[in-house]
């Protein structure tokens, strides 16, 4: 039941009218840090399969599951257990389990120490060809939203292509499994966070419990009508643009009663820079209150803050 303080904005109007879908966007961007798309154009059957065989990965026995967990690279690819990711200055775990699939990139690529190579996952036949094809997808709606982005900032509209080229972006499936009575007492299913990265594009929100917390300080349920794509503003971009767009914090609860034993799926497609693009915040929003920094150290010492390096 779609419920929530924003509107979704049609996609279908981003070829004929570019700046007033961008006008629109921005808007909403510009008030809660988010925005919901309708009409994003990624074919439904590259989303159902990557979902199904998803579904089929998390079914496996834990052990298994486990054996996935990459030996490299802080938990940016392959398996991380229920149990693991704790938000930023919480103490207790969030009740979630996840896979991350980043960029494949060729042999002796320059960024190849920063990004390593996903990690194979043959026990669900086609498993790793619909999360390759998922993360393409959405690699290239996030460039288009970024294109419109740009021009609400009213930066030239390809600013952001160079620096997201080979952006260090992951797609990460999450499983929040049913809540039962053994679960960790207040422990909730994603504690309340901001994104590290530019821009996240959200699948699966659908499912109630994703909340942002507004301006005013109050929770506001997020929750997306069928078939459309959440998105929102990542530290780094909130950081480029002074906080004229703000990153903002959000949260998964848990399920009301009656929905506790069912599991929730989601997939946010967190898109970054290129490890060597320097975030120098630009002139806007009032002095700029940021030193420049490197994506990638940016990137390191928040996921040291979160506890996956
Ligand atoms: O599952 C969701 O709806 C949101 C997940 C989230 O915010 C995250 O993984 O950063
Ligand atoms: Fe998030």
């Amino acid at each position: 039941m779609p419920n929530s303080v924003i509107q979704p904005v049609s996609m279908k109007s981003y070829d004929s009218d570019f700046a007033g879908f961008a006008r629109e966007l921005g808007f909403w961007f510009e008030k809660f840090g988010f925005a919901i798309v309708a009409d994003h154009g990624v074919d439904q059957n590259v989303i159902d399969k990557a979902l199904q065989k998803a579904k089929e990965f998390f079914a496996l026995p834990v052990e298994v599951k486990k054996s996935y967990k990459s030996p490299v690279g802080a938990g940016q690819r392959g398996y991380t257990a229920f149990g693991v990711e704790t938000a930023k200055d919480h103490t207790i775990a969030d009740l979630k389990e996840f896979w991350h699939h980043g960029r494949n990139l060729p042999e002796g690529h320059r960024f190849g120490a920063v990004m390593p190579p996903n990690v194979p996952m043959p026990d669900v036949a086609g498993f790793d060809a619909s999360q390759q094809a998922m993360f393409e997808d959405f690699d290239h709606l996030g460039k288009r939203i970024l294109q419109a982005i740009a021009t609400y900032l009213e930066l030239p509209r390809d600013y952001f292509d160079a620096k997201v080229a080979e952006g260090n972006s992951i797609l990460r499936t999450l499983h929040y499994p049913a809540v039962g009575p053994e679960a960790t007492p207040g422990a909730i299913r994603a504690g309340a966070h901001g994104d590290i990265n530019v821009i996240t594009l959200l699948l699966g929100a659908e499912e109630p419990g994703l909340q942002l917390l507004d301006k005013a300080g109050q929770w506001q349920a997020v929750t997306a009508p069928e078939g459309c794509v959440v998105i929102n503003i990542g530290d780094m971009l909130s950081r480029l643009t002074n906080d004229r767009l703000p990153s903002t914090i959000h949260r998964v609860i848990n399920p009301e009663p009656e929905r506790a034993r069912f599991a929730r799926y989601s997939a946010p497609f967190f898109l970054h820079f290129s490890p060597d693009v320097l975030i120098e915040t630009l002139p806007m929003n009032g002095p700029v209150k940021y030193e420049p920094i490197n994506a990638q150290d940016f990137l390191e010492q928040r996921l040291r803050e979160i506890k996956l390096a």
